[in-house]
């Protein structure tokens, strides 16, 4: 895990001055919910909107760019009218893959915000995002220009093909990579738009790996999960009764 040398304060006062947006991409499938996983409650308010509350509630972020599918723009819209959410700057329709919606974002950021120093990118289907998440990625970024949460796995990890295992990876150096994923604005900009940016991505960091860019992790969280499968939401409806009691 990285050490970073700002104090809490020192690092504040900072961040302050350079602008942090968050791109909160939801403008996925699905698929394997079976349902827009986005929209279902859990007890009692969307996922969606939970993930935006944390982000609307940091007084390290200063705007939010919400990327929503074609069908739910509308609708995602409207719903950010009824909401007391200030910070958000655009509402823009996403694209086919996840690195296109959030390609999506980055442009939108460009036109609205170009001297935004620090970006953000966060599942919209990751709604139990907290502000020590939040702080620490700043602080890692802060430190190595691109950071993003992660935590180590706790199972043993085999690769597979056609249900025979080919290699068992050593687990002390393999990590679950979640969101957010925070970069110098430039720098993500720039690698989103690469070349190297035409192969599939299933997240950000990977643009900067290809291009050859160190990435740090920084602790996320074993209950920061991505809602994805039903068996999520079992999880998901624990854990914030767990919080309310
Ligand atoms: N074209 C896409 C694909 C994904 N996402 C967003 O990226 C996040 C992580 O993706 P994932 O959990 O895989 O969502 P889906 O692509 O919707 O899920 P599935 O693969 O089951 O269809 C989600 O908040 C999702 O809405 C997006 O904005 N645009
Ligand atoms: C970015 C991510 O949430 C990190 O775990 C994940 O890679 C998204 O991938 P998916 O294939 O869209 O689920």
């Amino acid at each position: 895990m990285i050490a970073h040398p700002l104090s809490p304060v020192l690092f504040r006062s900072i961040f302050m001055q350079e602008k942090s947006a968050v791109i909160i991409v939801a403008a996925g499938a699905s698929r394997r919910m079976g349902r827009d996983k986005l929209w279902i409650p859990l007890l009692g308010r969307i996922t969606l909107a939970r993930t935006i509350d944390a982000f609307q509630a940091s007084p390290l972020i200063d705007s939010i760019i919400l990327i929503a599918s074609a069908e739910q723009l509308t609708a995602t819209r409207t719903l950010c009218k009824q909401e007391a959410w200030d910070k958000i700057q655009a509402v823009v329709p996403g694209g086919l893959r996840r690195q296109d919606s959030v390609c999506q974002g980055l442009d939108t950021l460009a036109q609205l915000q170009p001297t935004c120093r620090w970006v953000m990118v966060h599942d919209g289907a990751r709604p139990f995002v907290t502000e020590t998440i939040i702080e620490a990625g700043l602080k890692a970024a802060q430190v190595h220009l691109a950071a993003i949460a992660a935590m180590p796995v706790k199972d043993t990890i085999k690769q597979v093909r056609n249900d025979i295992i080919l290699d068992t990876p050593e687990r002390s150096l393999l990590w679950m990579v979640q969101t957010p994923q925070v970069f110098a604005f430039d720098l993500i900009h720039q690698a989103h738009h690469s070349p190297l940016a035409e192969d599939d991505a299933t997240d950000d960091a990977l643009l900067l790996e290809r291009l050859g860019h160190p990435v740090a992790v920084f602790p996320g969280s074993y209950t920061n999960i991505k809602i994805t499968t039903q068996e999520d939401l079992l999880f998901a409806e624990a854990y914030l009764k767990g919080q309310e009691s």
